[in-house]
């Protein structure tokens, strides 16, 4: 986003209390007006008496909240000498005389920060402070540490303290920094990772060169020239203010002038400067790490969204039994004839309007009725009812349906019911034909399966006709009854054969949860499950694997960084200690009066050395660490990267797997539908053999007990069918899903 550079304008209290002014500064128009009467139009126009806290709260709030959004911020403060652009920037100084309230941006900005990070406990957070000086284009480190990490305000002021005594005085330029590296998981489940960067410049007043090459970029800036094309490297300053200047800073600018008629000219030059810096725009993102915008949660996250479903169903069934209450209680009070005819046309219209919802609801109940049916699965098969005995119901209702229409119908049901017969009758001959032609090799009979003990009725012996078990005699042919005992060898496990021919010879009929549990075996096989449950955990470990490698390439370019710009200190030290030390030489060759008073320096000079020489050693010993960091953290990134495709390898596999055993349940789905059309066709028959043979008693009772059995088995294997059904439609989801999830992986990889 493109923010212009913002500019405050803060005018110094006058020395004395009735020195005359020739500046001014209305805060209401924010306007600077000179005495001559030019004015000067800026963001904030702060009055002489402003306070330190007036100031910080004027503009400083929008900048915070910027920050802690991921967003660089700066603000840079420049005028003459003695303006108060150290006292804007720091106060006073931080000696326990200094009061709390004439503390300057800097300690209100670091206690704000950690007040407002401990105000969001989900934040983990890690702050860094920096204080470095432009000393003669060479770059001071004042902590002496590099990046300090700060945990808490009061070791942040604990450095301040240590800066602010360490610090070079004169005319130099002061750099304070602050960053702030965040992650937090926001209430929607998505993880985000930020780092802003604050920066606090306190530039030194004119004649200083760096001073002037800054003025020249914002010329440039002002001209339209675009950053790219700005050589910001021609000295230390302008390179460490690339943001705040045509960069991604948000920026505020401070002019501090001096209302005092003798500095009239120096403030001039600085409103100028202001007014060139004001048509400067930056450009403002928010700084985010690779991992950031990643979902944290998983279908966990899903609850809140099921239970508003659960409160909105629960609403609609409370608020359908009110108006129903509300009705009942309306067609009442219509009955009492109590109402006014104003009020019974109002009851009238309300009780109308309900009845036209409840035909609107109806109707819609109809097609979620028929939805519903789709969704339960594949449709019931009808089938031939059983002649079962005449009872004395049947009579009273054969004799009530005695009319001319359903004569008509029942001819016509007939005619159908004949054509549908032989339409059967050959399909399942054909379809017998080419099952026993391609029954797999691997199916196993009962014999094979359990040796001798077979079903009698189901063995071949048994080829005199009748299943035997059941009924014994004519009717099926010997193919019919290879298949009858195929079927049955593939739907019921030797156990419950066992229990079948047990039940048999004590003449009761066979648990069919019995038979249900075991054909559920059969095709439940868990493989599928374990197969799906492999290939999400796997790809579960290979998202986390991801992220963590993705993390470590971050941290490893953020070490990288960070070993440059030590790097850099480290030649700016060198290269300091050697001007030293050079300076130093040049007083040997002096008269011996100077001798003294070089000797003198020179000690002052020597102990310089030496604490820019302890300097140079406390960064050459974090670059060592940090290489080190660096070497485990790429050792670390290599061995992820190689369980990464071994991951990856192990994904595709299972997923071509589980398609395998896909493949495997459309079959078996097939196999059911084929065996509960050959059970029907079985079943069929002995219905009619019932019907037209003539036979005993016995005979009758034992044919019926073997339909009953039958139709148990085809009512199970049917349910199992639509189980199978059901499940492949949730299997053919998953998968899409996972093809998907397969693609997505295959264009971010
Ligand atoms: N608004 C103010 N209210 C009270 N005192 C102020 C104000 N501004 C400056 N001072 C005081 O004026 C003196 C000079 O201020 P300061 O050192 O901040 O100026 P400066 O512009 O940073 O000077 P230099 O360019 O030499 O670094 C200090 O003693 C400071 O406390």
């Amino acid at each position: 986003m493109d923010i212009p550079v913002q500019i405050a304008v803060r005018l110094k209290p006058p020395n004395l209390e009735d020195s005359s002014q020739c500046i001014f500064s209305n805060p209401v128009t924010q306007i600077v007006i000179t005495e001559s009467g030019q004015t000067f139009h800026v963001n904030r126009a702060l009055p002489v008496d402003c306070t330190q806290a007036n100031l910080f709260n004027s503009f400083m709030i929008p900048q915070i909240n910027c920050f802690l959004d991921g967003c660089d911020t700066s603000v840079v403060v420049f005028g003459q000498a003695k303006t108060g652009k150290t006292y804007t920037l720091f106060g006073p100084g931080f000696e326990c005389i200094h009061s709390e309230c004439d503390q300057g941006i800097v300690p209100r900005f670091l206690s704000e920060i950690f007040h407002k990070l401990n105000q969001m406990p989900e934040r983990e957070f890690i702050l860094h402070i920096t204080w470095m000086q432009v000393v003669n284009n060479n770059i001071f480190d004042v902590l002496g540490a590099g990046l300090v990490r700060c945990c808490n305000v009061e070791e942040a002021f604990q450095y301040l303290q240590l800066g602010w005594r360490q610090r070079c005085q004169g005319n130099n330029h002061t750099v304070f920094t602050v960053s702030v590296e965040q992650k937090w998981v926001s209430t929607n489940g998505v993880l985000n990772h930020r780092m802003s960067t604050a920066s606090f410049c306190d530039l030194a007043a004119y004649p200083e060169p760096g001073l002037f090459a800054l003025e020249n970029i914002i010329k440039e800036l002002l001209a339209g020239n675009p950053p790219k094309q700005i050589n910001y490297d021609q000295c230390i300053l302008t390179a460490m203010l690339r943001d705040s200047f045509g960069g991604r800073a948000f920026t505020w600018v401070i002019g501090c002038i001096s209302a005092e008629p003798e500095d009239y000219q120096d403030t001039l030059k600085t409103l100028n400067l202001c007014l060139c810096c004001r048509g400067i725009k930056n450009f403002v993102t928010v700084n985010l790490f690779a991992d950031n915008n990643t979902p944290v949660y998983t279908e966990k996250s899903m609850l809140p969204h099921a239970d508003n479903n659960f409160n909105l169903q629960f609403a609609t069934t409370q608020w359908i039994k009110l108006v129903s209450n509300a009705e009942g209680l309306f067609n009442k009070i219509l009955q009492s004839k109590s109402l006014s005819e104003a009020d019974i046309n109002q009851v009238s219209e309300w009780l109308f309007l309900k009845a036209e919802c409840d035909e609107c609801l109806n109707g819609d109940t109809g097609v979620d009725n028929k939805d519903a049916n789709i969704k339960q699965g594949l449709p019931r098969i009808a089938e031939d009812t059983e002649p079962s005995e005449p009872s004395e119901s049947d009579v009273d209702s054969d004799s009530e349906e005695d009319t001319h229409s359903d004569t008509v119908f029942q001819d016509k049901l007939e005619k159908f019911m004949e054509y549908f017969r032989e339409k059967n009758d050959q399909l399942f001959a054909d379809r017998c034909e080419e099952y026993l032609n391609h029954v797999d090799s691997d199916d196993i009979t009962i014999s094979e399966l359990s040796g001798s003990q077979s079903l009698p009725v189901m063995t071949s012996q048994s080829n005199s006709g009748r299943r035997r078990t059941i009924q014994p005699g004519e009717s099926l042919s010997g193919a019919e009854l290879e298949l009858l005992r195929k079927v049955a060898a593939k739907a019921i496990s030797p156990e419950s054969q066992k229990i079948l021919i047990e039940s048999h010879k004590k003449d009761v009929d066979p648990e069919p949860k019995l038979i249900e549990r075991e054909l559920l075996k059969m095709i439940d096989t868990p493989k599928t499950d374990e197969i799906c449950k492999k290939y999400k955990m796997t790809k579960e470990k290979y998202t986390q694997k991801q992220i963590l490698a993705r993390k470590l390439s971050k941290e490893i370019g953020s070490s990288q960084s960070q070993l440059k710009e030590l790097i850099n200190l480290c030649i700016a030290k060198e290269r300091l200690i050697s001007d030293l030390s050079k300076s130093m030489s040049h007083t040997q060759n002096k008269h011996y009066s100077d001798k003294i008073e070089s000797s003198l320096i020179d000690q002052d000079t020597m102990r310089e050395i030496k604490r820019h020489e302890t300097n140079l050693k406390t960064y050459k010993k974090q670059i060592e660490q940090i290489k080190r960091q660096i070497k485990k953290d790429e050792k670390r990134k290599n061995t992820l990267d190689v369980e990464l495709v071994k991951d990856k390898l192990k994904l595709d596999e299972l997923s071509d797997t589980s398609v395998d055993v896909k493949d495997r349940k459309t079959h078996s789905l097939k196999h059911f539908t084929h065996r509960i059309t050959q059970l029907d066709s079985i079943l069929k028959e002995k219905t009619n053999d019932l019907e037209t043979l003539e036979m005993s008693k016995e005979k009758e009772l034992l044919l019926r007990k073997e339909i009953k059995n039958l139709r148990k088995t085809r009512e199970c294997l049917h349910e199992q069918r639509c189980s199978l059904g059901h499940k492949r439609k949730i299997y053919k989801s998953l998968s899409d899903s996972e093809v998907s999830i397969k693609s997505f992986d295959f264009h971010t990889l």
